[in-house]
């Protein structure tokens, strides 16, 4: 398969809902709102030099940089190089609000061409996650009643799994129910990509996991998680361009630029010195 970064369906798995109770409560809402904004695309990329703000930290290191992009010659997994049953993609959706931002991801990734299916075993009451269902429900988005029993069926039938189960509010162990949701999705990931939402699922927020799930594309929301430096995949983007510079400046944040009117940036490990 032909992975090239396509920054559509990439933004189509920026976007996300306004989640999240407490602090930071200024968070997200981004909608797409046309491809063109969405691109990622630093036009002064010759410019960049290794000085902040082009750079995230992390606790004070650095941590990451912007990669320029040339929108002409990058893309990610365009819908019409994904030769499974009309560019067919599995979102699997947890519990919590990481589930909620999947859900949300998959209803753009059928307004751009896409066929998701959505596995979304656990149902919250809230109203929030009643209506995003019922979204993808009107949108004639099936509803698996079952996760694939065999992780070479995944692989067989869907070109990208999107995973939107648990996000940076994990506590591991995952209960047996999860537990072996994460198992096949680990057993896939070598067979077809999995683009995972904020945090690879069964992560620790900080630490990571170090035989966990490997995806190859991963979204950090907001900023990048201690644990995106475990990150090993191919592509990493950020997104959520609405972080006042108030809750960045508390915070000691300190995030990338999004150059023009984009919603994403993609991001690449900095080494550490002395490597
Ligand atoms: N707070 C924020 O700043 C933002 C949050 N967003 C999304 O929200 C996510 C965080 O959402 P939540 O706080 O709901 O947390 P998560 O979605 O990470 O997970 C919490 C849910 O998983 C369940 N759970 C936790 N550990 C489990 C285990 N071991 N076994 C089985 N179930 C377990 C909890 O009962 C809860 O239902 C982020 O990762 C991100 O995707 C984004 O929409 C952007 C902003």
């Amino acid at each position: 398969m032909r992975v090239v970064a396509h920054t559509a369906s990439v933004s189509a798995m920026t976007d996300f809902v306004n989640t999240s109770p407490g602090e930071p409560s200024v968070i997200c809402g981004c909608s797409i709102n046309g491809l063109a904004s969405l691109l990622a695309w630093w036009p002064l990329a010759e410019t960049i030099s290794g000085l902040c703000p082009s750079q995230v930290h992390i606790n004070g290191r650095l941590t990451f940089t912007i990669t320029p992009r040339d929108r002409d010659k990058e893309t990610c997994y365009p819908p019409e190089t994904l030769p499974k049953d009309h560019a067919a993609v599995l979102v699997c959706c947890g519990p919590g609000y990481n589930g909620g931002d999947g859900l949300v991801c998959a209803r753009h990734l059928k307004l751009f061409g896409y066929k998701p299916s959505i596995f979304y075993p656990k149902l919250s009451n809230k109203p929030l996650f009643q209506s995003l269902r019922a979204q993808c429900e009107q949108m004639d988005m099936p509803f698996l009643s079952f996760f694939p029993s065999e992780a070479h069926l995944i692989a067989d039938s869907y070109n990208l799994v999107v995973d939107a189960i648990f996000g940076h509010n994990y506590k591991g162990p995952a209960t047996p129910e999860f537990a072996s949701i994460l198992e096949k999705l680990k057993l896939i990931h070598t067979d077809v990509p999995v683009c995972s939402i904020d945090i690879p699922s069964g992560w620790d927020v900080d630490s990571g996991c170090e035989d966990g799930l490997q995806p190859e594309l991963l979204i950090s929301l907001l900023a990048p998680k201690k644990c995106a430096t475990m990150f090993r995949g191919k592509y990493h983007f950020l997104g959520g361009r609405c972080v006042p510079r108030s809750l960045e400046q508390k915070y000691n944040f300190c995030l990338p630029p999004y150059p023009g009117t984009d919603t994403i940036v993609e991001l690449k490990m900095v080494p550490p010195p002395g490597e």
